[in-house]
């Protein structure tokens, strides 16, 4: 069910702002999990879902779309560029522009705490002969946008205005014809991989996108889907070179949105340390540049079964059986960061109760996302006697089977929901309730996560604020 706020959302267009009033949480030692859940369709597709099906020509059915506020507002900005997006049952039904159709939108364009929507979004409009402005809320605002604007300006787009170091809000202006380039992306990240080959799709000629490290690979499978002309080549060095032929017809598709692996690491990971607990979780995507949390929790002696493995709509997916486990302290490499590099805060907070030292390492990324979740974590964990040390682009955290003594702190969350659920599953198996400053965050990316946990049996409640 849509909450009043959602609906507004996508009814009546602009707008909610995060409201100013925090909603604190607490969450206490529990009682075994069990039961077997759905957690909801992926973020990743789902925005795209929006967004390609917004752009090609007829309609595009979707099942499973995530209704979390990140979602809805890739939804609306769609909606004010020309698609007709609607509700219809349990499914969405977009009716696409046609590819090059996108108008002009009358209002800027405000992605809230989407860092997907709004770049994915730059690459989008970017190219067109017009002016977008792009909006976001506190967090937004202090993420660097230059990564994708810098590809677009050598595509021939004007960054008209912007404030400093590139950061919201941002102006765009697009060029007549926009210039195909070559772009090698310097950092491993699957939103600037994603904002060029979109912008590709108003380009004349063959953009090359070549990445260095495989991220997820959504962008180049839905646009195969919906019509696109893209070709992947993996060189001797494992560098990918992917070819978009641009102003392709794009068609309208039926999408059904698998369940988001990023979601379901929350009561993977609660069930695996709150004794006694057994969970299943079904129908999660295991699309092998996402499954790196599974692979790592695995090492660390966890008992997660996957079972059912199966194809749906050209991804893997399966149910996820997974037990109380007796963990251990691994070191998790480098180069495994971009298959779980949003499931770093929750496999922190199993590392919290394995035996020995958990170290992760090459975790640069993670000081640009909705927060900086290098030190958000160490300082949370910190928080509730958690030994544990921030380096750099590292983070090693020295664990404390059964949980004894820890716990009791108050977490400061700074607008990242993966911190707020991240924390509120620390505190179901740590000696003391673990509190968080605020949990309306959570909305973005999970909405049901509340019911979901406390219907398994999680000991979660919402605080009045002080
Ligand atoms: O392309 C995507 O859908 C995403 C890419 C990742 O970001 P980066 O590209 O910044 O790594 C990830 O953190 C984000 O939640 C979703
Ligand atoms: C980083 C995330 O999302 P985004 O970049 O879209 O804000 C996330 O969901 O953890």
């Amino acid at each position: 069910m849509l909450s009043e706020r959602q609906l507004n959302h996508v009814h009546s267009g602009p707008r909610f702002m995060h409201s100013s009033t925090p909603s604190p949480a607490l969450s206490r030692r529990s009682e075994a999990l069990k039961g077997s859940v759905r957690v909801p369709g992926d973020k990743s597709i789902s925005h795209r879902a929006f967004m390609f099906g917004g752009l090609a020509s007829g309609e595009t059915r979707i099942t499973g779309l995530l209704e979390g506020e990140d979602v809805l507002r890739t939804g609306d900005a769609m909606k004010a560029m020309g698609a007709k997006i609607a509700r219809d049952g349990n499914e969405w039904v977009v009716q696409g522009t046609g590819n090059g159709c996108l108008l002009q939108p009358e209002a800027p364009l405000d992605f809230g705490n989407a860092g997907t929507g709004v770049r994915l979004t730059m690459g989008l409009v970017g190219t067109y002969d017009m002016e977008t402005r792009f909006i976001g809320d506190a967090s937004l605002s202090r993420r660097p946008m230059g990564r994708v604007l810098n590809p677009l300006r050598e595509m021939g787009v004007q960054v008209v205005a912007a404030e400093e170091s590139d950061r919201l809000p941002i102006t765009l202006r697009g060029p007549q014809r926009a210039a195909p380039i070559s772009y090698r992306v310097p950092m491993p990240s699957a939103q600037v991989k994603s904002a060029v080959l979109i912008a590709a799709l108003n380009t004349p000629g063959i953009t090359t996108v070549i990445e260095p490290v495989m991220t997820r690979d959504h962008t180049e499978k839905m646009l195969t889907g919906f019509g696109a002309s893209l070709e992947v080549e993996t060189d001797g060095e494992g560098v990918r070179h992917i070819r978009i032929e641009g102003e392709p017809k794009l068609t309208g598709q039926v999408i059904d949105v698998p369940g988001d692996p990023s979601s379901a690491g929350f009561p993977l990971v609660a069930a695996l340390i709150v004794p006694g607990s057994d969970v299943v979780i079904e129908n999660a995507l295991m699309n092998p540049t996402r499954t790196g949390l599974i692979l790592t929790l695995q090492e660390m002696g966890a008992s997660i079964e996957i079972m059912n493995a199966r194809k749906a709509g050209g991804e893997d997916v399966a149910d996820l059986r997974v037990r109380h486990s007796d963990l251990k302290g691994v070191t998790v490499p480098a180069d495994r960061a971009p298959s779980m590099i949003d499931e770093y805060p929750v496999l922190a907070m199993a590392a919290a109760f394995a035996e020995g030292e958990t170290v992760m390492e090459g975790l640069e990324e993670l000081r640009v996302k909705e927060s900086d979740r290098l030190s958000a974590v160490a300082d949370g964990l910190k928080a509730n006697g958690v030994d544990c040390t921030e380096g750099e682009s590292t983070l090693s955290v020295r664990g404390v089977p059964g949980g004894k003594g820890l716990g009791g702190g108050t977490v400061a969350t700074h607008l990242d929901h993966r911190i707020a659920m991240s924390f509120l599953v620390l505190g179901l198996a740590t000696e003391k309730p673990v509190t968080i400053d605020d949990s309306a965050m959570i909305a973005t990316s999970f909405p049901e996560f509340m019911d979901l946990m406390t219907g398994l049996g999680a000991q979660i409640e919402k605080e009045a604020a002080e």
